[in-house]
């Protein structure tokens, strides 16, 4: 940046005296500074009783002749002319992308306890979706650097304003996230949390405005030491649905869940913030509920995200989220029995694959059987083939042998005839039909 060099200082204004200057004096000693200093010094508040009192200063200088007069208004400008940087550096700061919107869509927005974890995130959503956009916070948890960013952007107000006190704004929307909300917060002072909650939401409701609360169904102890949290939370969200059915509020609650991300505190107290701290140090993760409890936890962004879903949501009920959360329950149920379901397909399919296997093995095997069948069944038969053969050609045999006609040897095939009971004589043997029991010459007894 250059740096810009001013116009000297006028010259002294003859001075009547040298005390405190009169109404008159004052005007003109400003009337002086601010035609030679203008557009460079009209926005700083500069004191005309410390001008007049320099002027004295340097008249007596002057005339003393300590210093030069020069380097003593050097000396006084230089602080102005730092001021007058670290104004021009606030104009050129650089802000998150904000998107145009016309004057029918913008918004003005107030966000109770929008310098919170959850509030921060839902103005950084509302800024950058073009919205104008005020946060009032009494910083009792909130912190001024989780909305610093958006500090100077012509869309964006910070007012430091506790919401039991009534407010008095013009607005379009109102998102009231204002309340103590880990435990050890909201426990710290439970009269105030109270007041908060009740008194905080009613001052929100009673012009005509449209806050967004959130809470929980369930059985609550009314005299525990969470009590003036929850009872507090039921009672904004009773008396949100008594205004709308009443006065025609427009009402949407979002029943914010365990959220966590960025600008969360780490001693919240509250489950994450718990699992991440414990994880961190090395430490078991505690779980405090002996049953198996179901807890939906969900990233600030999504939760900015669903929340402005909610207020845009034209029914105007609490049970968006809490399906939502219900949905979040029976999609986890659903995933697990579908993961179980695919386990036992999976072991279904095994089994299948195996009785396929074992269906083919035995297919194999029955096959081998059949052809070992077939084999056996054709050696069978090429048996009993051959054991036709075999009978054809004894039958054959049989008819080429013996010839019953002869009922003599059959000396075609000189073989022994049955029907001689003896020897056959073509054989040299011994022959019945010849003359002694032996035949002669065959020397056989
Ligand atoms: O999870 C939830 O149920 C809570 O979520 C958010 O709370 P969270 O952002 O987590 O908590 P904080 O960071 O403590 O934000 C609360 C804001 O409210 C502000 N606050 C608190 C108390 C009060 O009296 N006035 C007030 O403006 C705090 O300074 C702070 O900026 C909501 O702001 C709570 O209303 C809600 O109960």
């Amino acid at each position: 940046m250059s740096r810009r060099t001013l116009p000297p200082l006028p010259a002294p204004p003859e001075l009547a005296h040298d005390g405190v200057p009169s109404a008159s004096e004052k005007q003109a000693t400003r009337r002086t500074v601010h035609s030679q200093y203008k557009g460079s010094v009209q926005h700083l508040d500069i004191g005309v009783e410390a001008v007049w009192g320099n002027f004295v200063n340097m008249r007596s200088i002057q005339e003393n002749g300590e210093l030069k007069i020069e380097s003593k208004i050097e000396e006084i400008i230089e602080p102005l002319r730092e001021k007058i940087r670290d104004l021009e550096k606030s104009f050129t700061q650089k802000y998150p992308p904000v998107k145009f919107l016309s004057e029918k869509d913008r918004k003005r927005i107030l966000i109770t306890g929008g310098a919170g974890f959850v509030g921060s995130h839902l103005t950084d959503k509302l800024m950058m979706d073009g919205h104008e956009v005020t946060v009032v916070d009494n910083f009792f948890t909130g912190r001024k650097r989780n909305v610093e960013h958006w500090i100077g952007h012509e869309n964006f107000e910070l007012i430091n304003h506790d919401v039991v006190e009534p407010l008095y704004i013009e607005v379009d929307q109102i998102y009231h996230l204002a309340s103590p909300a880990s435990p050890p917060n909201y426990m710290y002072n439970p009269i105030k949390t109270l007041k908060t909650n009740t008194i905080g939401t009613l001052n929100m409701l009673d012009p005509e405005v449209h806050p967004q609360s959130e809470d929980y169904w369930g059985h609550v102890n009314p005299i525990g030491p969470r009590a003036c949290y929850d009872e507090g939370k039921r009672v904004a969200e009773t008396m949100c649905y008594a205004y709308m059915k009443q006065e025609g509020v427009e009402v949407r609650v979002a029943r914010i869940f365990n959220t966590f991300g960025p600008r969360m505190h780490m001693n919240d107290g509250r489950v994450v913030s718990n699992f991440i701290l414990q994880a961190l140090q090395g430490e078991p993760l505690t779980v405090s509920t002996a049953q198996q409890t179901v807890s939906t936890a969900q990233h600030t962004v999504s939760t900015a995200q669903q929340t402005v879903s909610t207020a845009q949501h034209t029914v105007s009920t609490a049970q968006h989220t809490a399906s939502t959360a219900q949905q979040t329950v029976s999609t986890a149920q659903h995933t697990v029995s579908t993961a179980q379901h695919t386990v036992s397909t999976a072991q279904h399919t095994v089994s299948t694959a195996q009785q396929t296997v074992s269906t083919a093995q035995h297919t194999v095997s029955t096959a081998q059987h059949t052809v070992s069948t077939a084999q056996h069944t054709a050696s069978t038969a090429q048996q009993t083939v051959s054991t036709a053969q075999h009978t054809v050609s004894t039958a054959q045999h049989t008819d080429s042998e013996y010839c019953p006609a002869d009922s003599e040897y059959c000396p075609a095939h000189s073989e022994y005839c049955p029907a001689h009971s003896e020897y056959c004589p073509a054989h040299s043997e011994y022959c019945p039909a010849d003359d002694g029991p032996f035949a002669p010459g065959l020397n056989v007894p």
